[in-house]
């Protein structure tokens, strides 16, 4: 059986959630998540500069990240487990401006979520995960920069009830700043 390429706009202009090319048979599965050519057919320009990957346990959460200069585009793929994934619209012109929309990625359903540049993403672990990320822009440690993941104007519904609320946070995500704070620095 072959799934197709496809790609669904969604209402945070830019972003989109795509499934992969996936051909199945009788020793398991072989998926295509990333072709240029495709992405182009598809209104994507989105050339790559680093893939990395993060391997988490449940209850982790990693948000809401960005790259202050040289925004990096992101598609984010988990690979294996499940994660509720936030993106956040952060272009302060744009009518979705603070707006943000979560979905549930698995490695059972494949999908991939892609992050404009100038958008906050971050997600909550469900299950045990590696998340893959095709990077339109190398990682600069002096520009990256984010928001608290339970920034009150932001107001992101976690599902936190499915993690029996306990959550692992890092230092550093700990102590990020406020919504408010990030648009008065803009
Ligand atoms: C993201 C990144 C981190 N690092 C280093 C910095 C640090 O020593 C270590 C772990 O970094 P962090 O704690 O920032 O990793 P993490 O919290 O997983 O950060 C990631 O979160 C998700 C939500 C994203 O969207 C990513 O773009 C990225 O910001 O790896 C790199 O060398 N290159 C990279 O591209």
């Amino acid at each position: 059986m072959i799934q197709k390429f496809s790609f669904e706009e969604l209402d945070l202009k830019g972003a989109f959630l795509i499934n992969p090319f996936v051909a199945y048979d009788e020793r398991g599965h072989f998926i295509k998540d990333y072709s240029e050519e495709v992405f182009k057919d598809n209104g994507l320009d989105h050339e790559l500069k680093e893939v990395f990957y993060t391997s988490s346990e449940k209850g982790v959460i990693r948000a809401v990240h960005f790259q202050r200069v040289r925004e990096q585009a992101k598609l984010v793929r988990c690979i294996t487990g499940k994660i509720f994934d936030v993106i956040v619209d952060l272009r302060k012109t744009s009518p979705t401006y603070g707006k943000w929309r979560g979905f549930f990625l698995s490695g059972e359903k494949k999908e991939s979520l892609y992050v404009p540049e100038h958008f906050g993403h971050g997600y909550l672990v469900i299950e045990p995960s590696i998340v893959s990320y095709k990077c339109s822009e190398k990682f600069y440690g002096e520009y990256d920069d984010g928001i608290i993941w339970d920034d009150p104007d932001l107001n992101i519904h976690w599902p936190l009830d499915l993690v029996n609320e306990k959550i692992i946070l890092s230092e550093k995500d700990k102590h990020l700043q406020s919504f408010r704070e990030f648009n008065e620095r803009i």
